[in-house]
C-alpha cells in the first residue's frame, strides 16, 4: 500500500497553516472588479492570516487600479485589524499641529484603531454625511483606511465612494487647463465648534477657520502616477491666486461634477465587512440611519505623503 509522501515536517507545516501561520499566497485568493466607477472584491482571504509579500504586492496593485477593495465575512480583533491595516502601510498618527485630532487622541480614543460609531466612547459626527476626503487639511493625509464592520443597522448608514480619477478625466479640455496647476486650501472642518453651521466655502462675513493646507488640486496618485482631482465636498477651502468670486464659482461647479452618481459606489455594510479604501483616489460619505440602531465599525488609517 502506498502512503502520501508526507515528513512529519511538512505535515506540521500544514497544521500550522490551519491554524493560521503560514502566509496566504496569491493562489488562495480571488480579485474580482465589481462595479464600473470603482470597487474589487476579494474573496479566499483571512485578514487574520499572514500574507505573503506578493500577495500583498497584487492587493496594492488592485487598489490603485480600483481604489476600493472589500473584504467579507472577516472576524477580527482590535490587533488583528491593526496587523492586517500594517501589511498595506504605516498607520497614520494625528499631527501635533492639528488640535482636535490629538486631542481626541489624549482623551483616550485610541489613535490607532478608531471607533466609527454612534454608541459610548465612539467617534462620529454628523460631518462624515458629506463626501470629503480624510485628513485633507493637514500636511500629509492619510494614505488609506480600513474601515471594519461590528454592528450595523437594519437601514442606511451606508458608505459611499467617489472615484477622483474618473472625476478628474472625465472633465472637459478647458477645465482641465483652467484647474492645472492650481493649489487648494483646505481648512481644519472640526475647529469649528460641534453643531455650528459649517459653510461650504469662505464667504467675506466668515473668517477663515484656522489651520489649513494648500494642495495641488490636481494630485498625482503617489502609485499609480495617475491625474486626481483632489477635492472634498465638504470642507471649507480657498484656491490660491484666484479672485474669491470666481474661485468659489470654479468649486461650486466642480464639486458637483465630483458627486456625480456615475462616479460613485454606495456599500450597504454587513458584519465582518472590511473595505480598504484609497484616501488619494476617493472622496467618501456615510448615508443617514435611526440613531436608535447601533452602528459599530473599527477604522486604522494609513499614513500618506505629500500631494503633488
Ligand atoms: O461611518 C462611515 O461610514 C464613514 C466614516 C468616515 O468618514 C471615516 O471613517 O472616515
Ligand atoms: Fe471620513
Amino acid at each position: 500500500m502506498s502512503h502520501p509522501l508526507t515528513t512529519p515536517l511538512s505535515l506540521a507545516l500544514q497544521q500550522a497553516g490551519r491554524q493560521g501561520h503560514l502566509p496566504q499566497t496569491l493562489a488562495d485568493v480571488t480579485i474580482t472588479p465589481l462595479y464600473a466607477a470603482l470597487g474589487a472584491e476579494v474573496t479566499g482571504l483571512d485578514a487574520n492570516r499572514p500574507l505573503s509579500p506578493a500577495l500583498v504586492r497584487a492587493l496594492k496593485k488592485a487598489l490603485d487600479e480600483h481604489h476600493i477593495l472589500i473584504f467579507k465575512r472577516q472576524q477580527l480583533s482590535d490587533a488583528a485589524l491593526l496587523a492586517f491595516a500594517t501589511y498595506f502601510g504605516a498607520v497614520f498618527r494625528p499631527p501635533e499641529d492639528v488640535p482636535v485630532l490629538a486631542s481626541a487622541a489624549r482623551d483616550g480614543i485610541p489613535p490607532d484603531v478608531v471607533p466609527v460609531a454612534n454608541v459610548a466612547g465612539g467617534y462620529t459626527g454628523n460631518g462624515e454625511l458629506h463626501p470629503h476626503i480624510d485628513h485633507q487639511w493637514t500636511p500629509l493625509p492619510s494614505a488609506g483606511s480600513l474601515l471594519y464592520a461590528l454592528e450595523v443597522p437594519a437601514e442606511g448608514g451606508d458608505t459611499s465612494w467617489y472615484n477622483l480619477n474618473a472625476a478628474y478625466e472625465a472633465l472637459d479640455a478647458d477645465t482641465k487647463a483652467r484647474i492645472d496647476g492650481l493649489q487648494l486650501i483646505t481648512y481644519n472642518p472640526f475647529l469649528r465648534g460641534p453643531g455650528q453651521q459649517r459653510p461650504l466655502y469662505r464667504t467675506p462675513d466668515i473668517e477663515p477657520l484656522g489651520p489649513g493646507f494648500a494642495h495641488p488640486l490636481v494630485r498625482t496618485h503617489p502609485s499609480s502616477g495617475k491625474p486626481v482631482l483632489f477635492l472634498s465636498a465638504r470642507a471649507e477651502v480657498e484656491l490660491v491666486g484666484v479672485a474669491p468670486e470666481a474661485g468659489a464659482a470654479l468649486i461650486a461647479q466642480l464639486r458637483e461634477h465630483v458627486t456625480q452618481p456615475r462616479f460613485r459606489y454606495q456599500h450597504k455594510w454587513q458584519v465582518g465587512d472590511i473595505v480598504h479604501w484609497d484616501n488619494q483616489a476617493t472622496l467618501h460619505a456615510r448615508t443617514a440611519f435611526a440613531q436608535n440602531e447601533r452602528r459599530v465599525l473599527k477604522r486604522v488609517s494609513l499614513a500618506g505623503s505629500r500631494p503633488f
